[in-house]
């Protein structure tokens, strides 16, 4: 069972995260640390500190906990007999996969694939994912522009000179402020933070500027839609300029919601345009869910709230799901051996924790509680920004999928700071000023009701 509630002793971090933060100061940069965490004493929604603070945790490990710490499904498939083999000997998943292998993917992964998507490939991270799903695209672009999924002889002599045509000039569009990991390939589709890009070789792929909404969103319907239309008109153009000047664009890359930009939404019309603008242009359309998807938003992926006529092509996933990989249409499948390849191709162990995930999700029928919670939690979003129309504003949200924006960065940074001693982990936010809120699926009412006590004293005093 998890805390009552949370229960904070000293500074966060305290005088044994801080020792802790010392010595490993040693070994590696520690500036980036919050503080070290007890997870034996961590429990559920609610993370305990090195120094015994017992915090409600609405981030969750930059939102990579489906539920919660030490959920006893998946400490119990820990001590099965029957799952140590997973844990303790790491396949080459590629090479030499368990006899499980199809059936754990059928259980984990399978049975919770987005509609249409009957293919699926494990990775080991979401940058990875991201990677992998840029390395497809291409793969499948190249294939169909030859008529033939081999590679000539002279595309592979070339391509040992990095020359066309064996190394083609394509590219993928993404959109400012878009997130999809901190490779060379996903870099160059993640501008969310200049520190993330700096000093790195990119590719100078396209790029869109993703909508900017006006909330309530009942209140700017018509603005709404005019800055939707201007952001697909520019996409559009930036695919027809990149194709014109010989550097084709396979793939176009989304978030259902720009988790590290700043919790950007765009409507489900919009979505629909853009893998409308990806069929004109024969690029494929890939929706990354790595940090939308398993539930959050209420539905298993995000993408499943635009009623889609067609799947997307792929659909990258990571964090919640355990497990890295990304789903795919059957059409593209790699056709040769090695090529979508790495040595453990994911990590077998963590299906088997997925499995349990999905199952519990199923059994306690969480998506209902995530959209139930998250009418809860955008309600007192909404409430708080009523009552401190000076602190914050665009309180917006799917499920429990959430954020609300501060007057400016030092407010949100204060704030965050504040509700720390106050015993609620936030996070850092999303984009400048953005509070993002990531808590488990199993997040409920007695949750958000600490939640709010909290932000009602810490907004009331600043
Ligand atoms: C939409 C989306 N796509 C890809 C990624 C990369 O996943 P990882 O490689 O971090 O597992 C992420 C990772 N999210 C993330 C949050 S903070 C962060 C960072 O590196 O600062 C990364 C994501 O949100």
């Amino acid at each position: 069972q998890e805390y009552d509630k949370p229960a904070i002793k000293t500074a966060i971090p305290g005088p044994r995260s801080q020792e802790l933060m010392a010595e490993l100061s040693h070994v590696q940069l520690t500036k980036g640390m919050s503080y070290f965490v007890d997870f034996e004493k961590s429990l559920g929604n609610f993370i305990v500190d090195a120094d015994g603070n017992v915090l409600l945790d609405v981030f969750q490990q930059i939102a990579s906990v489906p539920l919660g710490y030490n959920h006893p499904a998946l400490v119990k498939a820990l001590q099965d007999p029957k799952n140590v083999s997973s844990f303790v000997n790491r396949a080459a998943l590629g090479l030499y996969p368990p006899v499980s292998f199809l059936q754990d993917l059928k259980d984990a992964l399978l049975s919770v694939a987005p509609p249409g998507l009957p293919e699926v490939t494990t990775m080991a991270c979401g940058t990875c994912s991201v990677e992998n799903a840029f390395k497809l695209a291409f793969m499948h672009y190249k294939a169909k522009q030859r008529g033939n999924p081999e590679p000539s002889l002279e595309d592979l002599t070339s391509c040992m000179r990095s020359q066309a045509p064996g190394t083609p000039p394509l590219t993928i569009l993404g959109f400012e402020r878009g997130f999809h990991g901190r490779t060379l390939g996903a870099l160059s589709t993640t501008r969310s933070k200049a520190m993330a890009r700096v000093d790195i070789p990119t590719f100078d792929w396209p790029k869109a500027p993703f909508p900017v909404l006006k909330y309530p969103l009942a209140n700017y319907e018509r603005e709404n839609k005019a800055e939707e239309e201007k952001c697909l008109e520019m996409a559009r153009q930036a695919i027809f300029d990149s194709n014109n000047a010989g550097k084709p664009v396979a793939g176009i890359i989304v978030e259902p919601i720009q988790a590290e930009g700043g919790d950007n939404h765009a409507s489900a019309d919009f979505f629909k345009s853009l893998q409308r603008i990806a069929k004109e242009f024969d690029a494929l359309f890939i929706v990354d869910e790595v940090q939308t998807g398993c539930g959050s938003t209420g539905k298993f992926w995000a993408h499943e709230h635009w009623g889609l006529i067609e799947p997307p092509d792929i659909v990258t996933f990571s964090k919640k799901m355990l497990i890295g990989g990304f789903y795919h249409r059957p059409e593209i499948r790699v056709q040769q051996p090695l090529r979508i390849f790495n040595t453990w191709m994911g990590d077998q162990s963590k299906l088997v924790l997925l499995k349990e995930v999905v199952k519990v999700v199923r059994e306690e029928s969480l998506l209902q509680r995530v959209q139930e919670s998250g009418r809860v939690l955008l309600n007192g979003l909404e409430h708080m920004q009523e009552k401190y129309p000076g602190l914050f504003s665009r309180a917006r949200g799917v499920g429990t999928f959430c954020a609300i924006d501060c007057a400016d960065a030092d407010t949100r940074a204060e704030f965050l700071s504040k509700m720390k001693a106050n015993g609620v982990e936030m996070g850092g936010g999303s984009g400048e000023v953005s509070i993002r809120f990531r808590p488990t699926l199993t997040f409920s009412q007695r949750h958000a009701d600490i939640l709010f006590e909290a932000m009602d004293k810490v907004a009331s005093q600043m």
